[in-house]
């Protein structure tokens, strides 16, 4: 796993239409195809602890307040090598019902091909931010259809929850999101499931997508009549119509 950058800098990765960000990179020039994934959530919630445990397999059990950072690795899924990119995002704050969405966090959602949303299962607020953060999402991607996985993690701490893990499951299907409910501490499994999903589901999105505008681009347009030939053939064909009348 490498860590790519802190996220004050992300405008420096390639964007989602460039050449190695668009998903088409990868075939033509033997890059792996770019998968960017943006994981977000109310603050403490496990983000960095579920992409730490996604890219390395450890779990962090300190909790130390994140700036936001990027990681990259590459990972073979379905035997093709992908380059993911995901950028673990500041907690959010919510003040009386309203998105507190600073512009880092909306150039993160911006910038991905994916979201992941977490909450967790011991904290009702960050349970009740996830339909205000999918909106987010939706708006900032007009006319395109990110996926997004739903995280409910710390499903290890039953005894003190404050969601049922139903709720999240049923909000999720509303949305149209996968759901996936996680303990980041003690199951590595569900974890790499989830972004394996999304993986998935991006990368069948950018393969799609691409040969499509390829195959519109390879379709040979028809031949521009020859004007002078139709000339030619317009002058024989009257010069026989011609013929034939004054023979008759
Ligand atoms: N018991 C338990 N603790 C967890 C789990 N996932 C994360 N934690 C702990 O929850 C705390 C917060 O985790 P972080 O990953 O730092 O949370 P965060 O969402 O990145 O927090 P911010 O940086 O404030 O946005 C840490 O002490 C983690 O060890 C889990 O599945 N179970």
């Amino acid at each position: 796993m490498r860590l790519v950058q802190n996220m004050c800098t992300i405008a420096e990765y390639p964007q989602a239409g460039s050449a190695s960000g668009d998903g088409c990179g990868g075939a033509s020039s033997g890059r792996p195809r770019l998968i960017k994934i943006a994981v977000v959530g109310a603050s403490g919630v496990g983000k960095t602890a579920l992409v730490v445990r996604f890219l390395t397999k450890r779990f962090i059990g300190d909790y130390e307040r994140n700036a936001g950072n990027l990681y990259s690795r590459q990972i073979q899924i379905d035997g093709e090598m992908l380059a993911i990119q995901v950028q673990d995002t500041p907690g959010i704050q919510i003040h009386e019902h309203n998105l507190d969405c600073n512009e880092q966090l909306n150039r993160c959602i911006r910038w991905a091909d994916a979201v992941v949303i977490v909450f967790s299962i011991t904290d009702y607020k960050s349970y009740e931010l996830l339909s205000h953060l999918h909106q987010q999402v939706r708006q900032l991607h007009p006319g395109n259809r990110v996926p997004v996985v739903v995280v409910a993690n710390k499903a290890d701490l039953l005894h003190i929850k404050e969601v049922e893990p139903q709720n999240g499951l049923q909000l999720a299907n509303m949305l149209g999101c996968t759901f996936y409910e996680v303990s980041v501490s003690e199951n590595y499994n569900d974890v790499f499931n989830a972004f394996h999903v999304l993986c998935k589901e991006v990368s069948k999105q950018q393969i799609t997508s691409t040969p499509e505008k390829r195959r519109t681009s390879l379709i040979p347009r028809p031949k521009s009549p020859n004007m002078q030939d139709l000339k030619r053939r317009f002058k024989q064909a009257l010069s026989a119509k011609v013929r034939t009348v004054t023979s008759v």
